[in-house]
């Protein structure tokens, strides 16, 4: 998977947050998209993803060297974000079964496995809505990570986790994260010190 972005800038009314953005993300190994509170690292990220729209430049997706429409890629990534809900009113077997009308989880797992190696067994049957927010994060973390898709987009990954629950998120990235392209908006060294390059947003004002 490769991301082509080529001048890419955002503008919220007159305020733009970063211009000129060029860069191609591409292979394995990690990129971090750093910078300070209010910088645009979520924005880019959300650019990215199709969930916002870019003010000016272009942005283009590739696979195998194949131009991939927007709507193609949202099909080839998965993305964690605190902004984006677990639905609360399901079940945590409910919500795997939600997602994997969407997407396939990596060949070979199964939803209650993949629960396990959370450590969210015990939560199985329990409605989302009763979780802990480091409970919904390791769900959010779960559904992403094990998605069969060909890249990770996660902002701010290891928000409400614990140390343990920040070790598995390093183990996961470590053991399943290896041969797809992976970008990480963070402040956090624990969440991006895997990746091969860093990207200062704020050196695009
Ligand atoms: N819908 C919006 N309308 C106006 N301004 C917005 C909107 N969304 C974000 N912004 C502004 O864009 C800027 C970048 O926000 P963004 O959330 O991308 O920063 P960030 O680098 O991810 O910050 P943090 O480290 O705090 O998560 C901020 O100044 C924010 O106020």
């Amino acid at each position: 998977m490769t991301i082509s972005l080529n001048q890419v800038g955002k503008r919220y009314n007159h305020d733009w947050i970063f211009r000129r953005f060029t860069h191609t993300l591409s292979g394995t190994g990690g990129f971090a998209i750093l910078g300070p509170n209010g910088s645009g690292k979520s924005t880019l990220l959300q650019i990215i993803s199709g969930h916002h729209h870019h003010s000016e430049g272009q942005i283009e997706y590739f696979f195998n060297d194949q131009l991939l429409p927007q709507d193609q890629f949202f099909r080839n990534c998965a993305i964690v974000a605190p902004y984006l809900e677990v639905v609360e009113e399901l079940t945590l077997e409910e919500c795997f079964g939600f997602h994997l009308q969407f997407k396939s989880f990596l060949p070979g797992f199964k939803p209650r496995e993949i629960a396990g190696i959370v450590g969210l067994d015990g939560a199985w049957q329990k409605q989302v809505r009763h979780f802990s927010s480091g409970m919904k994060q390791r769900a959010r973390l779960a559904l992403a990570i094990f998605s069969d898709v060909r890249a990770l987009l996660l902002d701010e990954p290891c928000t409400n986790l614990d140390a343990a629950g920040i070790a598995l998120y390093q183990q996961l990235i470590a053991e399943y994260g290896g041969n797809r392209l992976i970008i990480v908006s963070s402040n956090d060294p624990a969440e991006y010190s895997f990746c091969k390059e860093q990207i200062r947003i704020s050196d695009y004002k």
